[in-house]
């Protein structure tokens, strides 16, 4: 079914990026509807961190395009940039910083004027529930707070498209949640379309209106989580996975991915 352009966030075609003679992604096509919060799984080194970061304009395709809210990555990188949030796995709020003074500066960055910065701050604060924490210092937040901050940084400017890379890594089940409950609210509110990335296969059905599941650069199968489990004939979400993914997931072991994701749990747990 073809889609209006208007109802489509983020459409790929052919997209691809290789490091040497590795394929991280392999011609994705790849369509994400508008208002959509959309889930991309898959083992360590499937190509979601490269897939996301080719969208965010960070990287440049090897081969292949790619729109995002209507504005292409190769030729209108600005354009997708105005629109788009990223909270990735690495970059975290400044601990240095209160929760108001990191917003001040991303204010800046995004060039909020002037007049707006302190109400939109304090909004963008409270929908993220963290009022209370306004004046306090980042490195005094706990792990779900941290995440929530930089969450609220990447919403300051309300992107049309908003990319997250894993964005409950580390935390505990309640944190988790909270997160989730930000996330859905974002999208009744602000009509936000969203993309993320993650492992958690309870957090791809609760939060996902649809799922692609990626396996070495290719997309192994895609649907709504309902969708999923009929193929695979099963009721179980991990099974959803294991039937599309391959039950081992060191298809592509790599002492820099397995880091960097104990790196982040370690930061916010
Ligand atoms: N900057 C880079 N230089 C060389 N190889 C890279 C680079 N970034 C990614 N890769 C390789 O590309 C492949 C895909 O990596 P990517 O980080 O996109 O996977 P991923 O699905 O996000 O994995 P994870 O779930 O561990 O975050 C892996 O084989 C990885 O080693």
């Amino acid at each position: 079914m073809q889609l209006p352009t208007t109802d489509i966030a983020i459409q790929t075609d052919r997209l691809t990026r290789s490091f040497g003679s590795n394929v991280a992604v392999r011609e994705l096509n790849l369509t994400v509807r508008s208002g959509e919060i959309f889930g991309l799984l898959g083992p360590n080194g499937a190509g979601k961190t490269t897939t996301i970061k080719m969208l965010t304009t960070m990287l440049p395709p090897s081969s292949g395009a790619a729109t995002v809210a209507g504005h292409s990555i190769l030729c209108d990188s600005i354009g997708v940039r105005k629109r788009i949030g990223y909270v990735s796995q690495m970059i975290s709020a400044d601990g240095a910083l209160t929760g108001f003074e990191n917003l001040l500066l991303f204010a800046r960055i995004y060039n909020v004027p002037r007049r707006k910065r302190t109400q939109r701050i304090d909004e963008t604060l409270a929908f993220m529930g963290l009022t209370e924490a306004r004046d306090k210092l980042v490195c005094t937040y706990s792990g779900g707070m941290i995440r929530r901050l930089e969450i609220a940084l990447s919403m300051l400017h309300r992107p049309e498209v908003l990319f997250l890379d894993e964005p409950t890594i580390g935390l505990d089940p309640a944190a988790r949640l909270q997160v989730w409950k930000r996330l859905k609210e974002l999208l009744e509110t602000f009509g936000t379309t969203i993309l993320l990335t993650t492992h958690d296969m309870e957090e791809a059905e609760e939060l996902c209106d649809r799922i692609a599941i990626m396996k070495e650069g290719v997309i192994a199968a895609e649907g709504s989580a309902e969708e999923l489990k009929q193929r695979a004939g099963t009721e179980s979400m991990n099974q959803v996975f294991i039937h599309f993914a391959g039950e081992f997931s060191d298809s592509k072991p790599n002492f820099r991915d397995i880091n960097r994701a104990r790196r982040t749990a370690k930061r916010l747990g």
